[in-house]
């Protein structure tokens, strides 16, 4: 195993250039590829996720050009992709399997989706449920309720779907990208609890764009004319990563700053640009533009710490959450963060991996279903403590910021490519 050796950083300040959103950009690759016309983007994030989505588009038909300026030209297939039997390979992009298994399911042709190992052992049977509803004929390949999954042509009728949402919004976000490919209208029930909403609100706002429009109600009863299909907008723009912004926030939150993001501010369609509301509740002072968001440290504190512990419900904000059990790191007082059962079936289980790691830094961790607490240690943290990453880039990426306290390694840091390639160029940045 190979590993990174962060030495103690004790102030950062600087302006980072995000890189394109994880979310947007792998829908709009996904409608761009559906829709009727060609699609300029630009902007889009270049990683393992999106290249996961790039590699199955091109593997069912879909014409895609790189050109010279870096924006990327796709050349939709109007809601019928040429090639009918494939075996596409997805790694751990659950923004790419969910969406593309709904996608396929519709689409009247034999196709296979498998991903890494860890995607096996994530669930999909909420989504698989909802499409069998409406006539998708889908095995499961592997284990009952998990990928790999073989789809079969099916034999699609309009009507009611009920899916359920309280294990990922990607199932629902999938089933409403998918729906407009059937040509009939439809009406989807989320039955029981919806999590990660700001999620939905995303992919409602993405197929606008393209010309799809989905009414709901309290984001539990959705619907749409049977009409619509996706129309090519000419050129699209992908903004900046809020998640990855969350990173170099924290940072100047916690060492003083200013710290900009260039890329999401005020104008961001994305949820995770709550996470400021979070840095603000512990103390940190922050500033947001249209397009850019810049924190530091607080300025005064009553307390001898600078950051004040919070206790917060997080389902709104499940991936910039992450950052915020390390940010509790460096405040004053216990720390909880609830709502984030969703944390234990993605990249790994995150509540497991978050506890055995803080722990490791002298932390004081408790940690339920949905739940975690956590209480810095009393003195310095562990020096140099070697951080396992369990091939989850935002372990990576959110333990990076212990070395704003003491030398840390960390261990696979090529896990980052998920969502940031060159995450930890940037983060050296802000020490110069
Ligand atoms: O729809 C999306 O783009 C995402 C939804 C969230 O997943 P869940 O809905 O599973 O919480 C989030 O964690 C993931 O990184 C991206
Ligand atoms: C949960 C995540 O990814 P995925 O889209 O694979 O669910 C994430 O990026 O934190």
């Amino acid at each position: 195993m190979n590993w990174l050796d962060l030495p103690l950083i004790d102030k950062v300040h600087g302006v980072i250039r995000l890189p394109g959103s994880k979310s947007i950009s792998n829908r709009i690759l996904l409608l761009s590829a559906l829709a009727e016309g060609v699609t300029t983007i630009s902007g889009l994030l270049q990683s393992d996720d999106t290249s996961q989505m790039l590699a199955a588009l091109r593997t069912l038909g879909i014409s895609i050009q790189f050109s010279e300026d870096s924006n990327i030209e796709v050349t939709g297939c109007q809601g019928k992709f040429s090639v009918k039997e494939a075996r596409l390979f997805l790694g751990n992009a659950g923004t790419a399997f969910r969406p593309l298994t709904a996608v396929l399911a519709l689409m009247h042709g034999r196709y296979y989706l498998a991903g890494v190992p860890r995607m096996h052992e994530r669930p999909i049977d909420d989504l698989v449920n909802a499409l069998r509803q409406i006539g998708a004929n889908i095995d499961y390949a592997g284990q009952s309720g998990f990928p790999p999954l073989k789809i079969n042509p099916a034999n699609i009728q309009s009507g009611a779907v009920a899916i359920k949402g309280d294990i990922s919004s990607q199932f629902l976000s999938g089933l409403l990208m998918a729906l407009p490919l059937t040509g009939k209208p439809m009406v989807v029930t989320v039955d029981g609890l919806l999590i990660s909403q700001p999620y939905v609100a995303l992919t409602l706002q993405q197929m606008a764009r393209f010309g799809v429009h989905v009414e709901h109600e309290s984001w539990q009863h959705f619907s749409m004319t049977g009409e619509q299909v996706y129309h090519s907008p000419g050129n699209i723009w992908v903004e900046g990563d809020a998640s990855s912004a969350s990173y170099f926030l924290a940072a100047g939150a916690i060492a003083g700053g200013p710290v900009r993001v260039e890329g999401v501010g005020h104008t961001s369609q994305q949820g995770d640009i709550r996470f400021v509301d979070a840095l603000e509740k512990m103390g940190a002072c922050v500033k947001m533009g249209d397009d850019w968001i810049e924190c530091s440290s607080p300025r005064r504190s009553a307390v001898g710490k600078q950051l004040m512990a919070i206790d917060m419900d997080c389902n709104h904000i499940p991936d910039a959450a992450m950052t915020l059990a390390i940010t509790a790191m460096f405040a004053q007082g216990t720390t909880t963060l609830r709502n984030i059962g969703s944390w234990r079936v993605k990249e790994t289980d995150r509540i497991a991996a978050m506890s055995t790691e803080l722990s490791k830094l002298g932390a004081r961790i408790e940690s339920g279903e949905d739940f975690i607490r956590i209480t810095p240690p009393d003195g310095p943290f562990t020096a140099n403590a070697a951080i396992e990453t369990y091939d989850d880039h935002r372990m990576a990426m959110s333990f990076s910021l212990i070395s704003l306290a003491a030398p840390v390694r960390i261990l696979d840091p090529g896990c980052v490519a998920k969502t940031f390639p060159d995450y930890f160029e940037k983060f050296s940045i802000l020490t110069r």
